[in-house]
């Protein structure tokens, strides 16, 4: 029986095909990322494959320009060819849930951005109803804590983000609130409302933005398009 670790890597692995010679690639952020990042990086020693990353989070951009990626901001590039991401949870209409490390923000602006995303994820990941990972919300700390009761009046009980202690902070020097909802009914008009709520930066709901979901599986690599 592989780990949920071992399993990542596959997809991690499995994905790294999926990048080819003198591509612009959007770098996601993430465990399951990392491995597509190592993967990455021993194509680069081996096969002497270039391309340019367009990373989604100072980690990302740390790892890789460590392993030899040439690093560029997305205001440096025109689009990327494809777009490589980890995923918190996708459903069976690679719909998915992401924020989880809370990169949500740079993760939809660089795969808005991309001709095509691909998500990596184990198998634990796959879905039939998007909800159960609580749903990462970037806001800003000014203000939040009445953002936060009318997140709460409205049933979707909120939680703010906490690390060592203190509040989680974002690239951006925003915070997290993670929206604890069971199950998402109507992912669509919940997007469209938080969205239109003021206060909140990004919402880590990714609805119709990826093609393709490479699952690490028992059996190995399963490629699912859309
Ligand atoms: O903010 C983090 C990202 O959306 C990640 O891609 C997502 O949380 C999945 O991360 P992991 O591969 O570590 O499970």
């Amino acid at each position: 029986m592989k780990t949920q670790d071992e399993l990542k890597k596959i997809a991690g692995y499995k994905a790294a095909d999926l990048v080819e010679d003198g591509m612009t690639v959007g770098l996601g952020t993430g465990s399951t990322v990392r491995y597509l990042l190592d993967a990455l990086g021993e194509r680069i020693k081996k096969d002497g494959v270039h391309f340019t990353g367009v990373p989604t989070s100072k980690r990302t951009a740390d790892y890789g320009a460590k392993l030899g990626m040439e690093i560029k901001s997305l205001d440096e590039v025109d689009t990327m060819d494809i777009t490589i991401d980890g995923a918190d949870e996708v459903d069976p209409q690679i719909n998915g849930i992401k924020g989880g490390g809370g990169a949500q923000t740079w993760e939809k602006l660089v795969a808005t951005n991309s001709k095509q995303c691909a998500w990596i994820v184990d198998e634990s990941k796959m879905v039939d109803q998007l909800g159960k990972f609580p749903l990462p919300v970037e806001v800003l700390e000014y203000g939040h804590h009445q953002l936060v009761k009318r997140l709460s009046d409205l049933g979707y009980n909120p939680v703010v983000r906490e690390k060592d202690g203190g509040l989680f902070r974002t690239d951006e020097g925003n915070i997290i609130v993670d929206l604890h909802l069971g199950k998402i009914a109507a992912p669509y008009d919940l997007a469209d409302e938080l969205s239109n709520m003021t206060g909140v930066v990004e919402h880590g709901l990714f609805l119709d933005m990826t093609q393709t979901v490479v699952i690490g599986t028992q059996d190995g690599a399963v490629v699912k398009t859309k």
